[in-house]
């Protein structure tokens, strides 16, 4: 799914308006009707306090017409409307008076902070104060109201986006931004739904189509993409009946140092289980018998050293090198990888210490085989390439990483962002149950397991993040957050594919 700006949206608003031959009203009351659908949906009528904050812009106008349908359901429906501003946008004006026709009273106008009502607990408040138009941050008593319903233990719904986020900026320190438990957002994600400094405002999100114009939405260049079953399912490749273990080509597993064998297990264990052909590994002496006992179907090479990798052959008719998991960054491990690098002709996956190696020695950087995936966590990518002020000068120093490395960087995190030229992924599976130990190893695998049968390796990072998440979805529902371990998410990988491949999808989460 496409991710756009705000000034796309706007575009888009106006291209559909004019192609539909609609008034800006009536793709108003569209939208608007898709969230009240949703919360009739929901709620089925129930008598709970409905308590709607509009603001006086065209987010408010939506507030306005999600009042009225509500009303006439014979919800129990309260309006307030933020007045900060004389400046009312003529689709809030005409939805205005529509409420005042139906309830025969205008609704509460709340100018300062002695205005404020009373919010209780069990009140089902609609934030649709400010949305993709937020230009500025919120003072004053906006800013003050904006706090006061977050300390409210009331639910809050953000309608489009949570009021104070920008769509294109990362808040200030002591910003008011509202703290949505849910977002109902139209027609397309924003990016900052995303970020990690940002995605707490928006709480669980779901998109509403509401019929914008497909032709513009289509040709469209997005600022990123959002990677989801469909997108996933686009880019599987169903297993030839005639084939062989030879088609699903050989994955070469480098890594390990004595106490982290484990990690050399769990991408080895990942990449078999996504259906690479065969896997090798080679590790230092010290983890020949855990990896041929722990997992029989791997063939094990063994470098001369006991405790950690010195001399890396590289004569192995590999299709793919994931080096890097528990590699440590000895002298003579770096000499090695170096001489690897140099060497390879092969496709590469780099985790953990292999990218510790890169950031430390950064001469390495040069050999690196075009196209090589990354799959730094945060810390990781901080070493490789310094210090970001927010999330979206990361975005940009990233970007422009990859541009002079011609590589493909995998950020890990509770949104795994994929970047490869000037294109993001945004993957959409997951869940704080993969935040324990091991679980990047398993990615690592699953990327090299699929560049292995023949993905590209920017398909095989994009449909790998999103399996691993699903596997460990599937996890989390089999033993909950807490009691999964990233070994489960190995295993579940299969449990991914057929999800993949079956009608219904498991483990949705609620973007
Ligand atoms: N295709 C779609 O997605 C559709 C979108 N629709 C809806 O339209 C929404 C966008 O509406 P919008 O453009 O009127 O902007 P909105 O967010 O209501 O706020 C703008 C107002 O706020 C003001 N203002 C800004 N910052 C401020 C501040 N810090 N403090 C105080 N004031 C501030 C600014 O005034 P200014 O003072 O800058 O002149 C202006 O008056 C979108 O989110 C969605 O809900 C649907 O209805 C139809 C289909
Ligand atoms: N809260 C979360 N939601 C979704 N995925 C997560 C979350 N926390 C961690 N993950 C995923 O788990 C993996 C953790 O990788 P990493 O930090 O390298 O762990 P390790 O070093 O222990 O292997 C990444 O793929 C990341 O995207
Ligand atoms: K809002």
């Amino acid at each position: 799914m496409k991710i756009l700006t705000a000034s796309q949206i706007k575009e888009a608003d106006e291209i559909t308006i004019k192609n539909q031959n609609i008034s800006s009203e009536d793709l108003m009351e569209r939208a608007a009707t898709q969230v009240f659908n949703e919360i009739h949906k929901r709620l089925q009528g129930a008598d709970l306090p409905v308590k709607i904050f509009c603001g006086i812009g065209n987010n408010g106008g939506d507030g306005l017409v999600i009042a009225r349908l509500l009303m006439e359901h014979s919800y129990n429906v309260k309006v307030f409307i933020v007045n900060y501003s004389d400046n009312r946008s003529p689709d809030f004006l005409s939805n205005y008076d529509k409420i005042k026709n139906l309830s025969h009273n205008w609704p509460e106008l709340l100018k300062g902070e002695d205005d404020f009502p009373e919010i209780n607990r069990g009140d089902f408040v609609i934030d649709a104060i400010f949305g993709i138009g937020l230009n500025r941050p919120l003072e004053g008593w906006v800013a003050k109201m904006v706090n006061f319903l977050n300390a409210s233990s009331a639910f809050i719904l953000a309608i489009d986006m949570p009021s104070g986020l920008f769509s294109d900026k990362i808040p200030e320190e002591g910003d008011a931004v509202i703290m949505a438990n849910f977002t109902l957002t139209f027609q397309t994600p924003k990016l900052v739904f995303f970020l990690p400094e940002t995605m707490e405002f928006v709480g669980d999100m779901q998109v509403l189509e509401i019929g914008l114009d497909r032709d513009f939405l289509s040709k469209i260049t997005p600022s990123a993409q959002l990677i989801g079953r469909q997108e996933a399912q686009n880019l599987y490749n169903p297993r030839n009946k005639n084939s062989h273990k030879g088609n699903y080509g050989h994955v070469l597993v480098a890594g390990g140092s004595y106490g982290k064998i484990g990690s050399i297990v769990l991408a080895t264990t990942a990449s078999l289980r996504t259906g690479a052909g065969l896997s090798t590994v080679f590790i230092p002496k010290c983890g020949y018998e855990i990896v041929q006992t722990a997992l029989p179907e791997a063939m094990v090479l063994t470098d001369a050293n006991y405790e950690m990798l010195t001399d890396i052959k590289t004569d192995l008719d590999a299709d793919v090198i994931c080096f890097g998991m528990g590699v440590g960054r000895d002298k003579s491990t770096v000499e090695t990888f170096k001489e690897l690098l140099k060497e390879t002709k092969k496709p590469m996956v780099i985790d953990a210490d292999g990218l510790n190696i890169l950031s430390e020695y950064n001469e390495l950087l040069q050999h690196l085989p075009e196209n090589t995936v990354l799959t730094p966590h945060p810390k990781e990518l901080q070493r490789l390439i310094g210090e970001w002020t927010d999330d979206f000068d990361k975005i940009r120093k990233v970007q422009e990483f990859i541009k002079k490395r011609k590589v493909i960087v995998v950020l890990k995190g509770a949104h795994t962002f994929i970047f490869e030229q000037e294109n993001i992924y945004i993957n959409n599976t997951g869940n704080p149950g993969m935040a324990t130990a091991g679980s990047g190893d398993v990615l690592s695998g699953v990327i090299a397991g699929l560049i292995s049968q023949k993905y590209e390796p920017l398909v095989a990072a994009v449909l790998g993040v999103y399996l691993h998440g699903k596997s460990g979805d599937i996890s989390a529902e089999k033993l909950g957050y807490e009691g999964m371990i990233s070994g489960d998410i190995a295993q579940n990988m299969g449990l991914a594919f057929s999800d993949l491949l079956s009608e219904k999808e498991n483990g949705a989460r609620a973007d």
